[in-house]
This record gives C-alpha cells, sequence and structure tokens, in this order.
C-alpha cells in the first residue's frame, strides 16, 4: 500500500522536475553559479533558516510522542550549527542585506501560519519539503556533476547529498506517515495542498534567488 508521503511526492513530480531545469540548480552543479547569485541565495536563506528554526520548535512542541518532539527539536538545534557553517564559508559580511526577498517573505510567513493555526498533520506536511526537496536535489547534483574535486559550491552539494542527511529525511517522512495513517479525508487533502504549497515556494525560492528578486516598490 503506498503511505501518505509516497502519495504526495507524486503529485509533485512536475514541481521536481521543473527544480532540476532551473538555471541555479544546472550552473550550481557545472560550478558556473555567477558568486554574487549565490551570495543573495545565502544571503536570504539565513533569513529564511532563522524563521524555518522556530517553526520547527513549534512543531516538535506539536507532537504527541516524545521522540517526534525530539526530533523536530533536534532538527532545529541542527540548523544553526550546519547551516552555520555553511553560511560561515560562503556569506560575506560586507554586502549583507537584512531585508527578506518577497518570495523568502512569503514562504516564511506560509510555513508560519500553518504551524501556528493549523493542525499538527498540516504543520507536518508543510515543513516536510524543506528537507525532501534538497536530498532529492543533493542526491541528483552528486549522481549527475562531473567536476567532484573542482565545484565552488561542493560543500553545499555535500550537505545534502549523501548518507549523513539522509536518516534525519527518512526519519521526518516516518513521522509525518503515521499521523497522516489516522488522520480524516478532509485533513489529508489539506496535508496535500500544505505539501505541494511548499514544494512550490522551495522552486520560487531558487528562481528568487537567481532573479535577484527586489520589492517592486
Ligand atoms: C529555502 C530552503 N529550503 C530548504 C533548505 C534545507 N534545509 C534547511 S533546514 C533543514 C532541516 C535540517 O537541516 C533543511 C533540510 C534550505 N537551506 N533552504
Amino acid at each position: 500500500m503506498q503511505d501518505w508521503y509516497q502519495l504526495a511526492r507524486g503529485k509533485t513530480d512536475h514541481i521536481l522536475e521543473a527544480i532540476k531545469e532551473q538555471p541555479f540548480i544546472t550552473e550550481l552543479m557545472n560550478g558556473t553559479l555567477p558568486s554574487d547569485v549565490f551570495q543573495f541565495y545565502i544571503n536570504q536563506d539565513a533569513m529564511y533558516l532563522a524563521e524555518y528554526k522556530k517553526v520547527l520548535a513549534t512543531v516538535g512542541v506539536k507532537c504527541e510522542h516524545v521522540d517526534d518532539t525530539q526530533f523536530f527539536l533536534d532538527s532545529a538545534t541542527g540548523i544553526i550549527n550546519v547551516e552555520n557553517a555553511l553560511h560561515q564559508i560562503f556569506l560575506k559580511d560586507n554586502q549583507l542585506a537584512h531585508e527578506p526577498s518577497p518570495t523568502c517573505e512569503l514562504y516564511t510567513s506560509y510555513l508560519s501560519r500553518i504551524v501556528t493555526n493549523h493542525s499538527l498533520e498540516e504543520a507536518l506536511a508543510v515543513v516536510l519539503p524543506c528537507f525532501t526537496i534538497y536530498k532529492e536535489i543533493g542526491d541528483y547534483i552528486q549522481a549527475n556533476q562531473t567536476n567532484k574535486d573542482d565545484n565552488t559550491y561542493q560543500s553545499w552539494i555535500d550537505t545534502y547529498g549523501g548518507e549523513a542527511f539522509a536518516a534525519s529525511v527518512s526519519q521526518a517522512i516516518a513521522i509525518t506517515n503515521t499521523y497522516a495513517a489516522n488522520a480524516s479525508v478532509d485533513v489529508l487533502q489539506k496535508m496535500e495542498v500544505a505539501f505541494v504549497k511548499a514544494s512550490k515556494l522551495e522552486w520560487m525560492f531558487w528562481d528568487s534567488a537567481y532573479n535577484k528578486e527586489a520589492w517592486k516598490i
């Protein structure tokens, strides 16, 4: 029998395929992504992560089982360690922006609204693409690149591809599947909407970085 994640993942095939074709991803894989574009991304991502770790901590607090709570609190702490290390390598303090782009604002606000005002099941669904899409894209880049010894962005790629990150992604999927197994048809429908929308926002986040998205006014 198909579990909830397999079903929801199936609804996002077109989004994953579109992400793999984004110039941000192809140029990151080739090592040709302009450094100012990557800087923009890392800068926006630092602001995204500052919100996302609070979102994960909130999901943890809402979980019913102590192990699930522990998982999300550990993941929130992990962000501070792992992602900050990446930002230290790639983020240049001299030209830091402090205003989130429209897409960064939209994504973090959407996550926060669902996690704060909606069910635990929708909260689990909305935070999941952040784990699963980075895992799929990390693995995709590692499998298709031909320049592992000579890519400026290799430490970013290796953070999300490979085994260490895989265990945490599997656990996030398993927890979400467990709660989905007891959810009503109505809640399952809402979980799918949240999962698909967050997946689209992952596409938009890379797109907005590539185009250095600014506020129109
Ligand atoms: C926009 C955006 N989406 C997802 C990630 C990846 N990510 C951020 S926190 C986390 C969970 C624990 O590490 C993961 C996988 C990112 N960096 N930026």
